[in-house]
């Protein structure tokens, strides 16, 4: 029998909590990369926001399975959020190769066009290439500048993807901000996210010290 070697897409995050940016950028990915299943993935200590801790990963995860209950091509990994160390890509990606996608899958990390903007001052961007391409989506304020990626990375060159989708101005930032000042969140999260939100009283008292 011939193996097809799948299409999966690894969606790295802190979703504190998930949104509906989130849920479109993911199925945008899906769709035009045409990936067997797109994995969310919570970061345990996201590198460059450990000044300050995100919510338990056990919330994030709560969150994030409510947010994809519906869609049979979304799943989580919580690969970083059962470790204790901070969650370096190269790292997570090599792993993850060794362990769960060993039969030459097609590996794409999503990310927005921020993420992007500093992924050449992430560990060892080099060898987060050698694992996976990168899927790319605009985000508003951002522009995806290839150019200068590729002069800081050569590596980067013919491994980045661009995915068409139109600017969604919602962050996890906002979300909590809003939580905090008694503010809908109602279109920003699925409703079950939303639920859980107020439940466990996430985002209520956020220390003034709210990681960047
Ligand atoms: N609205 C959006 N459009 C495009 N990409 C997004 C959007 N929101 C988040 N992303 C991307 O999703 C990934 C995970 O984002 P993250 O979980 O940090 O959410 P966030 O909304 O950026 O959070 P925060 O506001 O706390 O920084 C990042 O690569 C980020 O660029
Ligand atoms: O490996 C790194 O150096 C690195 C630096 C910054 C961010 N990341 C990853 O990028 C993803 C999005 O990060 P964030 O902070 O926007 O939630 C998440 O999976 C992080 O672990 C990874």
């Amino acid at each position: 029998m011939v193996r097809i070697a799948s299409r999966v897409g690894i969606f790295g995050g802190t979703f504190d909590p998930p949104h509906l940016g989130h849920l479109i950028v993911a199925e945008l990915a899906r769709d035009a990369l045409q990936l067997d299943t797109v994995y969310f993935m919570p970061a345990g200590k996201p590198p460059h926001k450990y000044r300050s801790a995100p919510s338990a990963g056990r919330h994030r995860v709560a969150m994030l399975e409510r947010a994809i209950a519906d869609n049979p091509a979304f799943d989580i990994l919580t690969i970083e959020v059962e470790s204790e160390r901070i969650s370096y890509t190269a790292d997570t990606l090599e792993t993850l190769r060794r362990t769960m996608f060993t039969h030459g899958e097609t590996l794409y990390f999503i990310m927005g066009g921020d993420s992007l903007a500093y992924f050449h001052t992430w560990r060892d961007p080099q060898r987060i290439l050698r694992q996976a391409h990168l899927a790319v989506i605009a985000r508003p304020g951002w522009t995806i500048d290839l150019e200068t990626l590729e002069t800081h990375l050569p590596e980067a060159r013919g491994r980045v993807e661009i995915v068409n989708a139109p600017l969604i101005e919602i962050s996890s930032s906002d979300i909590r901000r809003r939580v905090r000042e008694g503010r809908t969140i109602r279109y920003f999260v699925p409703d079950s996210v939303a639920e859980y939100i107020y439940t466990h009283h996430l985002y209520v008292n956020v220390p003034t010290t709210e990681y960047v």
